[in-house]
Formats: C-alpha cells, sequence, structure tokens
C-alpha cells in the first residue's frame, strides 16, 4: 500500500458499508465551502480574526505549536505520510520541524521529534509527561485490558507490571541464567545449518532466524522444547496474526469519530476478539498445565532457571495478579521479543554479506576467541570479542527495527523547547533518523562501518542504553525497552555461532551488491526481500 491514505481507502473498503461514512464529512466541507463562498465577507472576518491569533500565539512564545506542514481537509498531514512512515516523517521534518513537528493524521494530533536534543526533553526532562501510551481498541481486548506493560497506559498498573518483568522475567540475572537454553537453542539452528551446507542447499535466513527467536522465546516462557510436538508453530502464526494489528494507524485510531458511528468498532473488535480468544486457548492450557505441576511451590521464591510461566505464579500473589494479567505479561514477550530480535539478526547477516571486509574480520575475531575443536561459541567466549558487539551496536543503529520507538502519550499541556504541548498528543520519536543524521554521526552516518564504536573510532563511547540522545534504539527513560539485556544476549551469542562454522555464499548468480536492504514498515520493521544463503562448512 502507498500510503496512510491508501491504507484508509481499503479500510473503509473491506469494513462493509463504512466507506459510505467517509461521504458524510466530504458533504459537509463542500457545504462549508459553499457557504464561505456565499457569504465571503463573514468569510473574510473569520480569515482575519484566526490571522489576528497566530500574531498574538506568535508574540507570546510559550503558546507557539510546533510548526507543521500545510494540511488537506479531513486528512490533514495523512496524505504525507508514505508506507514507510519515518523515512517519510524524516523528510518532512527536514522541511519543516528539524526538531520538532506537529501533524495532524486524520483528527489525530502527533508530535514529531527528529533531534537528539529534543527527544532528551521529551524523554528525560518532561519524562513523567510523556510516559503514557495512547488508547488502542486492539490493545484493549487482544492484551487484556491491555494488561501487558508495552501497551499499558501509564499509571498504577503500569508500574507495578514493569517492575515484575523488569525485576523476575527481564533482569540481567535471570537472562543470564538463561544462557544454556540459549546455547541449545543456537546448537539446534547451527545443526540446521550444517545439514543445509551437507546437502549443498541454500536457507532462507528469514525463516531460521525467526524460528530460532520464537523457539526461544517459546523455551523462555514455557520451561522446554516443544518444537517437535507443533506447539511453537501455533505460537508463531499467533505472533505473525497479532502484529499487523497492533501496528498502529489503525483506522478508527486517525478518525474516532468514525468509530463513533459503531461499524468500524464492530469490525475490529470482532477480529481482535478472534484473534484474543486463539490466545487464550494456548495460555489457558500452558498455565493450567504449570499451575497442577507447581502449585505446592508457588508460593516458594522463583529460582534463577524457572520458566517465565513458573515464575508468574510463584509471585502472583505479591503482585495480586489476575488470570489475564498474567497473559497479557506473557504477550509482552511473545509480541516484544521475536521479530524484534529476529529481524535484527536478518539485517545483521545481510550487511556483513555486502561487507566482505567485516565479514571476515568478524570471523577471523570469532574463530580466533573460541577454543580449538568447540562446536559452538559459548556466552564466555564472547567476552573475547569486541568487534563482534561493535557489529551489533552498529547494526542496531543502522537497523533500527522499531524506527519510531513505541508511541508515547502526553498526559499534560507542556512547555518543550519554547513550543506549547498540548495534553492528549501522541508522540513519534523518529530514532531511525537521529541515528542516521550526518550531524550527530559524521558524513558516513548512512555506512555500515563497525569501526566507528571500536577503540579510535569516533562514537567508541556512545550507547545504546538510553544515556544517549542519538542512540535511541531501545528508547530511553521510564518506558524504555525491558527486554534489552535479553535481545542484545541473543543477537551476539547466534551472530557469533552465524560465522563461526559456516562461511556463507549467495545463490549462483548474485553478488552482495545486489543484495537488497529495503524495509516493510510494521510494529517490527524487516527486509522486504527474501534472504537466501548458501551455508559452507568452513574447512
Ligand atoms: C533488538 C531487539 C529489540 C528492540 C530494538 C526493542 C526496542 C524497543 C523499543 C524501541 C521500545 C519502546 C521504547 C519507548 O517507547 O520509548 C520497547 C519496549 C519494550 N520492549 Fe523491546 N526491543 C527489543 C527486544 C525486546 C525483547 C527481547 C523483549 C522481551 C523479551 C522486549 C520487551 C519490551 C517491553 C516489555 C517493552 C515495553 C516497555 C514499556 O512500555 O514500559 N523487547 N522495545
Amino acid at each position: 500500500m502507498a500510503n496512510l491514505a491508501e491504507q484508509f481507502v481499503h479500510e473503509m473498503w473491506t469494513a462493509p458499508r463504512a466507506w459510505l461514512l467517509l461521504l458524510l464529512p466530504l458533504f459537509l466541507l463542500l457545504l462549508r465551502s459553499w457557504w464561505a463562498t456565499l457569504f465571503g465577507l463573514g468569510a473574510n472576518r473569520a480569515r482575519d480574526h484566526h490571522q489576528q491569533q497566530q500574531q498574538q500565539q506568535q508574540r507570546d512564545g510559550h503558546h507557539r505549536l510546533p510548526p507543521s506542514p500545510p494540511a488537506l481537509p479531513v486528512l490533514g498531514h495523512l496524505h504525507l505520510v508514505g508506507s514507510l512512515p519515518h523515512v517519510s516523517l524524516r523528510d518532512l521534518a527536514g522541511r519543516h520541524g528539524p526538531d520538532l513537528m506537529l501533524l495532524r493524521l486524520g483528527s489525530l494530533p502527533v508530535l514529531v521529534v527528529s533531534s537528539p536534543r529534543a527527544a532528551e526533553a521529551v524523554l528525560r526532562t518532561h519524562d513523567h509527561v510523556f510516559a503514557s501510551r495512547p488508547h488502542s481498541l486492539v490493545g484493549e481486548v487482544v492484551l487484556y485490558g491491555p494488561s501487558d506493560v508495552g501497551f499499558a497506559p501509564h499509571g498504577d498498573y503500569w508500574r507495578r507490571a514493569r517492575k515484575l518483568i523488569t525485576a523476575h522475567l527481564l533482569s540481567a540475572r535471570r537472562v543470564q541464567s538463561f544462557r544454556h537454553a540459549r546455547e541449545g537453542e543456537v546448537g539446534a539452528v547451527v545443526g540446521r545449518i550444517a545439514e543445509a551446507a551437507a546437502a549443498g542447499a541454500a536457507v532462507d535466513a528469514g525463516e531460521l532466524l525467526s524460528s530460532f527467536a520464537n523457539d526461544l522465546v517459546c523455551r523462555a516462557v514455557m520451561g522446554a522444547s516443544f518444537r517437535s510436538e507443533g506447539r511453537n508453530r501455533l505460537f508463531r502464526q499467533l505472533v505473525c496474526d497479532t502484529t499487523p494489528l497492533l501496528a498502529g494507524f489503525n483506522v478508527e485510531e486517525l478518525f474516532p469519530f468514525l468509530a463513533r458511528f459503531g461499524v468500524l468498532k464492530k469490525v475490529v473488535r470482532a477480529r481482535s476478539e478472534r484473534l484474543r480468544r486463539r490466545w487464550d486457548e494456548l495460555l489457558d492450557r500452558l498455565i493450567q498445565d504449570h499451575e497442577s505441576k507447581y502449585e505446592p511451590m508457588a508460593a516458594s521464591d522463583p529460582k534463577d532457571d524457572d520458566d517465565f510461566i513458573h515464575v508468574l505464579l510463584s509471585v502472583r500473589q505479591d503482585y495480586g495478579l489476575t488470570r489475564d494479567q498474567m497473559k497479557g505479561l506473557l504477550l509482552d514477550v511473545f509480541v516484544g521479543g521475536i521479530d524484534s530480535v529476529s529481524s535484527t539478526l536478518e539485517f545483521t547477516i545481510a550487511e556483513l554479506m555486502r561487507k566482505p571486509r567485516v565479514m571476515e574480520k568478524l570471523q577471523a575475531e570469532v574463530r580466533s576467541s573460541t577454543p580449538t575443536g568447540q562446536e559452538i561459541v559459548s556466552e564466555d567466549d564472547l567476552k573475547s570479542m569486541p568487534y563482534l558487539r561493535a557489529v551489533t551496536k552498529e547494526s542496531l543503529r543502522v537497523h533500527n527495527v522499531t524506527p519510531l520507538l513505541a508511541p508515547h502519550l502526553s498526559m499534560a499541556s507542556c512547555s518543550v523547547d519554547g513550543y506549547a504541548i498540548p495534553a492528549g498528543v501522541q508522540v513519534l520519536i523518529n530514532a531511525w533518523a537521529i541515528a542516521r543524521d550526518a550531524r550527530y554521526w559524521g558524513e558516513d552516518a548512512e555506512e555500515f562501518v563497525p569501526e566507528r564504536f571500536i577503540d579510535g573510532g569516533s562514537a567508541v563511547d556512545v550507547s545504546f542504553k538510553g544515556s544517549d540522545f542519538q542512540f535511541l534504539t531501545f528508547g530511553s527513560g521510564r518506558r524504555m525497552c525491558a527486554g534489552m539485556n535479553f535481545a542484545v544476549a541473543t543477537v551476539e551469542v547466534m551472530l557469533a555461532n552465524l560465522v563461526h562454522r559456516f562461511d556463507w555464499e549467495l545463490p549462483p548468480g548474485k553478488e552482495g551488491r545486489d543484495i537488497d536492504m529495503s524495509q516493510v514498515f510494521g510494529l517490527v520493521v524487516r527486509r522486504k526481500e527474501k534472504l537466501l544463503l548458501v551455508p559452507k562448512l568452513r574447512a
């Protein structure tokens, strides 16, 4: 779909009879313009009054709104946002608001943040004002309220839930204790690649890496691998069906007045409820299985290597968790943890295929730092691999798979950079644009150059952990990614193992420079083109 305006028309078409409603505002607009022509004098007076108001606002710096491009009636700026919103928003910001820009997408006011300075104002100085999330009907139904952390509005529930997952599910200690499971899943992938290498077959890197990320999350949640039973595949299908609905820019959110007519709301709700029933079926069964096995021990403190369902059962009384809230928190891990990791890995291996120099340097480091005869690179071995860390950081910078972070919402009006930001405005932080801006990263900002992150490099001290506002892949402040440790540990160990025992070739007739790096936008950005690679066991 070419842009959001087209998406809107598509969604209207698929919602029975709803498109008729579009005619209503258009009719009202025609009526208004006819009225204005007829009573031109009155219209001119109104325009003079509006200009006077604007001049008054400009004289009084605190009441200025951030700059905006010219808007269309009804659509606002929707027609200016293409199929890759982060790219359109960067281009628009360059022309209209390099730090802050106010758009109207349908009837939704959206503040676009495009510089480290403005991002710091929103995510650090005024973090307490911008720490909420916009309401989404899909989130309300599919995410049990929402009872997850990622979509929950700021407030007591979110605070409690965030504390639970950061202290018990995704803490650095638990991520570390989970290393053997991670190494086990990595070993299974290495086995699959070795089979393909022996048969001289190509592997689909996207498929391989997303089933790896899915199997890993399933194992973290359930404690064992259900790959052979096919249960993992059911989860994968469900995640694939859920993420497009949660990706935002839904018609009922852009045009709430249409939702009020009821037709659209019913369609979206029905679609979401079908999805939720499928989640219920799987998650209820899993939780019941765990309850029957673990109930006697549930009161005891969770151990480091317990699976996530066991941990939630152990702390549910302390946190007063309901069954739906438990399911919401598990959905955080499925929705937040699979596509983000696999897409990052796929972009990274594609970059390595385009840059043989970087691939060879990385292979040399990984191979020389792993004990001879050891089939799997362990997490201990990674400690002596600074170039691997630099490659991972560079990939997280250039191929930020969550380019606009997750939308924030202003809970009160406040002043940022001399502009008035009203309450109830959605905030998109264009982390992708900031991370590729030559003003903060130098002339080679768009290039994949891991050396910038190692000794002597221009960005050696720049980190993605939330203190450097030119590198916001995981966000910053109180809504920062809760799964960063889990993600980085997974990407690093899988990447090291992809290049340790294998050399990689493209299918006959293709060269590195032919690899198309085009993206498809969604909750997580992914590669558009399938990446087929031929593994060769290293001699
Ligand atoms: C490369 C992988 C990943 C990237 C790039 C990423 C990025 C992000 C970003 C940008 C946000 C929103 C920050 C904001 O709104 O300011 C976020 C939130 C979140 N992420 Fe991740 N993430 C990744 C992996 C994971 C994993 C593996 C998990 C869980 C296992 C996870 C769980 C979450 C949760 C729960 C939130 C919501 C935090 C909140 O709203 O309080 N993420 N992530």
